[in-house]
């Protein structure tokens, strides 16, 4: 047995939603016990060889049959259309990442063939965590240092490390990597007593945003629903976005795709507010944009491919572009309480002087004591940091060409304590590419000359800083980008991993034997 925590490690945490931590494997509290160093010998001694036909195919399948199922009869999810190849959300999503490729850089633009020929074919530059054209191919062999890092039988998320030359026995656990799993934010009562009070006073009527919607047992359509004070608030958020004439607007619904508008403060400009479980609907409506991912049924795994990318994460199935797959959790700390060390994983949430605040607070009918508070804490920046307890969104590697975004939805109020960072894909992912983020402006400077995204437009890429490559409008760049992704999802057709036609095929046969009944 472990030996306790010491009372000084201990927070007082105060977590901001109500979904429970499952501990099945009967280790999560030895595991919450240790000190960081027990923590390590705990992961040390988990982690084993192990092969992918005799250990690891069998597991991939079930982790399928799990997700495909889940898709398919999850009442909630009745909605939902897990499309992969949806034609409509493609050009939109091409030219936001275009046109974040042209805002950062800049030259003439060549034509397609001489940009496919010099950024994609050229294997030389495509290694590292950004392989760009990688499909899903587990290594034969590898060390799992651990089954299931979140401790949650329904969210099982498998660590691996295939670095060179490792093996269990000199397997090393970096120090960041022992933290805490939690799919919910919390605050530490000590530290951030704003939050704590403005968590307390959103419990009060005139501050607390919920619904009364409800219809049987059907899905509650509380999106579009103009009596739903949910879905109007969502409404209202969705007026400060930066806006394109003619483009529709970006939507944060249960079931929609999430396809921005444009490409810079993507996370400041794009706001949402989602039903909860304290509404009627309890969040099982249209108007939830966190349904699917709090459902995490994404099967996703945490490698370790490169010792000075550390650990990075993709998934086994196909991602849709726009879906909103996981969310990104952490501790809610105002920016006085974040260190240099925090910063390597901290998320700005909530800015000063941000141009878009979630609400004009003149339109609200909150309390006045909750506005003079709201008031004080507009003016103070707030993170969401997950240096020693986070889920497993704190693993995304940053990329020039990112495949995911992270952004805001709002439940319950609108103070920093009920923001929800949410990941969503910007593209459709095949299986196995590695999901990374931009880190943003801020931390573009540390990885400037350092950075291993390995993309076509990468800015650490020292062979291609000299080329410049500037793209003067984004529409003539959407058609390269659409082609490299298209050439992806050829090579992803051709080597398909068995598991999935196995299973979509399985399923086929099903529903047929089930019809001819
Ligand atoms: C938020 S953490 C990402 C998770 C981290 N790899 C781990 O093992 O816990 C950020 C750190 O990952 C590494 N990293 C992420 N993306 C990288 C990239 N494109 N190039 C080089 N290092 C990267 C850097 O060390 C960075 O400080």
């Amino acid at each position: 047995m472990a030996s306790p925590e010491p009372e000084t490690r201990r927070k007082q945490r105060v977590y901001t939603a109500t979904v429970p931590r499952i501990d099945v494997t009967g280790q999560f509290n030895d595991y919450n016990a240790s000190d960081i160093e027990n923590r390590k010998i705990m992961r040390k001694r988990e982690a084993v060889l192990v092969r992918w036909d005799t250990d690891e195919r069998h597991f991939y399948q079930q982790e399928y049959r799990k997700f495909y199922r889940k898709i398919k009869l999850d009442r909630d999810l009745l909605n939902y259309k897990y499309d992969w190849t949806n034609k409509d959300c493609h050009s939109q999503c091409f030219r936001i990442i275009a046109q974040s490729l042209q805002s950062s850089r800049s030259d003439k633009m060549e034509d397609i063939d001489w940009f496919i020929e010099k950024f994609y074919k050229n294997e030389e530059h495509t290694i590292g965590i950004g392989k760009y054209d990688d499909t899903y191919t587990p290594p034969a062999r590898r060390i799992r240092i651990t089954k299931n890092i979140t401790f949650d039988k329904n969210d099982v998320i498998p660590v691996y490390s295939d670095l060179p030359g490792e093996t269990s026995k000199n397997l090393e656990i970096p120090d960041n990597f022992v933290y805490e799993y939690s799919n919910v934010n919390f605050v530490d009562k000590s530290q951030e007593p704003d939050l704590v009070k403005a968590m307390e006073l959103a419990q009060q009527e005139e501050n607390l945003i919920k619904c009364n919607c409800h219809s049987g047992d059907n899905i509650v359509s509380c999106y579009e629903n103009k009596n739903c004070p949910c879905f109007k608030m969502n409404k209202k958020l969705r007026k400060f976005q930066f806006h394109i004439k003619d483009r529709p607007r970006c939507e944060f619904s249960s079931f929609k795709p999430i396809i921005l508008a444009k490409h810079t403060d993507v996370m400041f400009d794009n706001i949402g507010f989602s039903c909860s479980e304290v509404c009627a609907c309890a969040g099982k409506c249209t108007n939830n944009t966190l349904l699917l991912a709090n459902k995490k049924i994404f099967p996703l795994e945490i490698y370790r491919q490169n010792p000075h990318v550390g650990f990075n994460i993709r998934s086994s199935v196909p991602i849709p572009a726009g879906t909103p797959f996981r969310t990104f959790t952490g501790e809610i700390r105002e920016s006085v309480n974040v260190s240099d060390e925090d910063l390597d994983y901290a998320f700005k949430v909530w800015q000063y002087n941000e141009t878009r605040l979630p609400v004009d607070l003149k339109d609200m009918k909150f309390t006045g004591e909750y506005k003079r508070l709201l008031f004080e804490l507009f003016q103070r920046d707030f993170f969401i940091c997950p240096t020693t307890c986070g889920n497993v969104g704190r693993t995304a590697g940053h990329s020039c060409v990112p495949n995911v975004e992270i952004l805001r939805v709002y439940q319950k109020s609108v103070s920093p304590a009920h923001i929800n960072l949410i990941m969503v894909a910007r593209e459709d992912i095949i299986p196995g590419t590695p999901l990374t983020i931009d880190y943003g402006a801020d931390f573009a400077e540390r990885l400037k000359d350092v950075c291993q995204c390995g993309t076509f437009a990468c800015m650490g890429g020292r062979k291609y800083s000299d080329i410049l490559i500037v793209y003067y409008f984004s529409f003539k760049l959407a058609p390269c980008v659409a082609k490299l992704h298209e050439l992806k999802f050829e090579k992803y057709r051709d080597t398909v991993i068995d598991v999935i036609k196995e299973e979509e095929i399985a399923h086929r046969a099903k529903r047929r034997r089930l019809q001819a009944h």
